[in-house]
């Protein structure tokens, strides 16, 4: 029985692992090195970017000037840059051939939105136009709304809200003016929650005949500060309850309920003879009534496609017209032009109508310029990749969020002489446009998710502008000159002036 003394047994196991290792090397050691080809091949080729960079420090970048730092990024890794915000894979595009391959070449793929918590909740659900995923749902609501809300009738019908609304604000500076200089960003604020209100309610929110604040401006602007506005669960889908901890949740909870009450309300009016026939709610409620449609429309269907056009439409075409007012201050010289051609036309008519608009040749170009130096969405909204896909020989994979540096493609010095300074001439012969055709130019978007307002927000703007050149000259507050003009800006959903513009008016007189 020597083999089963003591001694002899640990050679004997020493062996028989040896011998077994030496098997398993035989097999593993090749399947090992099959396993590990085959991932290398399939490791995707993801575009050049920072991935290294602490989460903390991207996180940072987002919540402060994005575009800038993102366009300082994207010259040194390139136009097609990738990103880990968090946990979640991201890609910024910053040069007009890759925006194409983006907004047109993948569109199909990158139409749709990431799940941000904001964006869910005041989409009441994914409901809505604007922040909602890409589905069969969404496409019957963005073409009803297409059909119904924002088509060339649309516009028309609401050109007699337009213009009385452009009046009352011609009206309130007027009465301001002699007590001293009007604070132009909180008026055009108000501005375009009335215009936006009278289309959807069929009644203003200001006082009667005043351009004045009220209670909708307040929870607007806390909504705007939370669909722009940093959370956790966002960037670490893990650590959501840390939203529950830093109070994002309760803020957004409180904000959207007190929202949802006031369109409740809204609707509850219509629904019991209020509005008139013709403001938006009226006619989404009409078709919920109308079985031809093969699409139903829900109360919260109704409540979301109204608050779309408030978060989409207002602050955007406010940060518009203000910046246009303080570019046009910076530079006086395209003010003197731009009053002489719409004074010119005019004569003393006494105001700007919608039909004066198209003539004003000029004004538009002035736009034009104030679109490209300053959009209001500088990175649009984000789109989120649908599938795996390859772009300029990277992959993409699937979940990927894509941010559009329309603020940076707008300034490419490759497509625009002298591209920071303000020079509507530029585009005084050439067909550039902002309808989402010309991708080095891209306020609005392109694509399946272009903007759907854009005609109803610009006739407002142009008619607006126009009637504040033709009524009034313009002065900067005694001891300012146009050097001091603070052209700081600040980035939630939308980008505008941080602080507000406040001007001398003085009304030109007319000679009937
Ligand atoms: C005039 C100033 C405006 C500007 C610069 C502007 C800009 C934009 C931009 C950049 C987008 C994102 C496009 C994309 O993802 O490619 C957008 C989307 C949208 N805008 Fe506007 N917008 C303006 C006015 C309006 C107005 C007046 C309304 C409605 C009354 C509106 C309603 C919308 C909606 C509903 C979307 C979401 C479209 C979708 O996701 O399918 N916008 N806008």
């Amino acid at each position: 029985m020597a083999f089963l003394s003591k001694e002899n047994k640990a050679p004997k196991a020493m062996e028989f692992l040896l011998v077994f290792l030496a098997y398993s090397c035989l097999f593993l050691i090749p399947i090992a090195i099959f396993l590990s080809v085959k991932a290398t091949q399939r490791r995707p080729r993801l575009p050049p970017g920072p991935i290294g960079l602490p989460f903390i420090g991207n996180l940072y970048q987002l919540g402060k000037l994005p575009y800038r730092s993102l366009r300082l990024l994207s010259a040194k890794y390139g136009p097609l840059m990738s990103l880990k915000l968090g946990c979640m894979p991201t890609i910024i595009i910053s040069s007009t051939e890759m925006a194409f391959e983006i907004l047109k070449t993948h569109d199909l793929v990158f139409c749709t939105r990431p799940p941000l918590i904001a964006f869910k909740r005041y989409s009441y659900g994914g409901l809505d136009i604007a922040f909602s995923p890409y589905s069969e749902q969404w496409k019957q609501l963005r073409k009803i709304s297409m059909l119904e809300v924002f088509n060339a009738k649309g516009v028309r019908a609401s050109q007699s809200i337009r213009e009385e609304e452009v009046n009352i604000l011609v009206q309130t500076i007027m009465r301001q003016s002699s007590s001293g200089p009007v604070n132009l960003s909180e008026m055009s604020f108000c501005l375009f929650n009335n215009i936006t209100a009278q289309q959807v309610f069929g009644r203003r929110i200001s006082a009667n005949g005043e351009c004045t604040s009220s209670k909708y401006q307040g929870l607007l602007r806390e909504t705007f500060s939370l669909l722009g506005g940093f959370s956790f669960g966002d960037f670490f889908p893990m650590m959501g309850w840390l939203d529950v901890l830093t109070g994002v949740q309760a803020r957004l909870e409180r904000s959207f309920h007190a929202m949802d009450q006031l369109l409740e309300e809204e609707i509850e009016k219509h629904m019991h003879g209020g509005g008139n026939c013709d403001d938006v709610v009226s006619t989404l409620l009409g078709l919920q009534k109308d079985p031809t449609r093969g699409f139903s429309l829900s109360m919260d269907h109704i409540k979301a496609v109204v608050l779309d056009m408030f978060i989409a439409g207002s602050d955007t075409s406010t940060s518009i017209l203000v910046w246009g007012m303080t570019e046009l201050m910076r530079n006086p010289m395209v003010m003197t032009k731009a009053q002489d051609e719409v004074r010119g036309l005019l004569g003393n008519k006494g105001k700007v109508e919608q039909s004066d608009v198209q003539r004003l040749h000029y004004l538009k170009l002035v736009v034009k310029e104030v679109l490209r130096l300053h959009p209001p969405g500088p990175l649009l909204i984000p789109r989120e990749c649908m599938q795996d896909c390859e772009i300029n020989g990277y992959d993409i994979p699937k979940k990927t969020r894509a941010y559009v540096n329309a603020w940076a493609i707008n300034r490419d010095p490759r497509h625009w002489q002298d591209a920071e300074a303000f020079m509507p001439e530029r585009f005084e012969d050439n067909d550039i446009d902002f309808k989402g055709q010309h991708f080095q130019f891209l306020p609005f978007g392109s694509g399946r998710r272009i903007c759907p307002g854009m005609s109803l927000g610009m006739a407002t703007i142009d008619l607006a502008l126009a009637n504040l050149l033709y009524r009034f000259d313009w002065d900067l507050p005694v001891g300012m000159s146009k050097e001091d003009i603070d052209m700081e800006e600040q980035f939630d959903l939308v980008m505008h002036r941080k602080s507000n513009l406040v001007l001398v008016a003085t009304p030109v007189p007319m000679v009937p």
